[in-house]
């Protein structure tokens, strides 16, 4: 084995996230927590994207504990680790592949986000703990879209099912599921067009796609897995309520939290919607995207990963 471990990948990711945070915080607890000194951390960790609930809920257990002189800072993101923590662990929830035979994953978000590449990554996974895995190139509204796919489907070695640009995803869903029940699938994953400047095209395709799914398998499908780009901020949380309306959300992954500084965003996600979180993407390699262990994702994020609990 070669290159850096998870957990390197892991702080690296979040690297920017917790020097901004930190760096928001800097100086912070030098003196004692008076409420203007409360109000700065509040709104440092807003600045941090960590979302206002958060926030709030950290200044409140500060003053609560009755910091009186001298609060370090390290003391302070030990606090924030450990709220951070609280929050993310209601939501990181590992995705579930016994539901049904086949079992049918739509995969929904904005151009961009990383949709093809954490359903090559997803489908790599899964295929590697033996699942028979397919892919459907459901976003027909880009040619690009489709290509994309079918390159990553080869790369892996998992069957796709395609069709023209500018074809109708219903149908090609359809087509996808009739295929993947003949020849004993046990995840199809379907990409999805996220055309969100016109939500009601959005959501009737969408609704269209469940409803031609639902009549070969009432159940189907069994996961609507949001994909949201960590990079866009309060952006990706307005997806979220988009998304939730149209499509009926059952769960998220959030991508290319390496490299940004905004990775405070998944707090926010998590405290704001309450969705699951299935995993997380911090690279381009399909090693890249995993579920996360909430204590440490926490730890790195306030700067206190090299630091025991207690
Ligand atoms: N740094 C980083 N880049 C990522 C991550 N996930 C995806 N990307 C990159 O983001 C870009 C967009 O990803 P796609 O998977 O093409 O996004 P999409 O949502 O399918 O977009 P369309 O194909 O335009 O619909 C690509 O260059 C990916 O390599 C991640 O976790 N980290």
């Amino acid at each position: 084995m070669s290159g850096p471990s998870w957990r390197e990948r892991l702080l690296g990711g979040f690297k920017k996230t917790s020097d901004r945070l930190v760096g928001n915080l800097a100086g912070l607890g030098a003196g004692r927590l008076d409420d203007a000194t409360l109000d700065e951390i509040e709104e440092a960790l807003i600045a941090s994207d960590l979302g206002p609930a958060t926030a709030a809920r950290i200044r409140a257990r500060l003053a609560d504990e009755q910091v009186e002189r001298g609060m370090e800072e390290l003391g302070i993101r030990l606090v924030v680790a450990e709220e951070i923590e609280k929050v993310l662990a209601k939501v990181a929830k590992p995705l579930i592949t016994d539901k049904a035979r086949p079992q049918v994953m739509l995969v929904i978000g904005v151009n961009g986000s990383g949709k093809t590449t954490t359903i090559a990554k997803l489908a790599a996974i899964l295929k590697d703990q033996g699942l028979k895995v397919m892919v459907a190139a459901g976003d027909t509204f880009r040619a690009a879209a489709i290509g994309q796919l079918r390159t990553w489907a080869e790369r892996i070695g998992v069957p796709i099912v395609a069709g023209a640009e500018g074809g109708d995803a219903a149908g090609l869903a359809h087509e996808a599921l009739k295929r993947a029940e003949a020849e004993g699938i046990d995840l199809l994953i379907v990409d999805t067009a996220g055309r969100l400047q016109n939500k009601r095209e959005l959501m009737d395709e969408l609704a269209k796609i469940r409803r031609v799914l639902g009549r070969i398998d009432p159940e189907a499908p069994h996961d609507v897995l949001l994909v949201l780009d960590a990079t866009t901020g309060q952006n990706a949380l307005n997806q979220i309520a988009v998304f939730k309306e149209v499509a009926g959300v059952t769960g998220m992954v959030m991508t290319k939290l390496d490299g940004t500084a905004r990775g405070g965003v998944l707090v926010a996600a998590a405290e704001q919607y309450g969705l699951p979180i299935h995993a997380i993407g911090v690279g381009e390699k399909v090693d890249d995207l995993r579920g996360f262990d909430p204590n440490e994702v926490a730890r790195i994020i306030a700067g206190v990963a090299a630091f025991n609990r207690g």
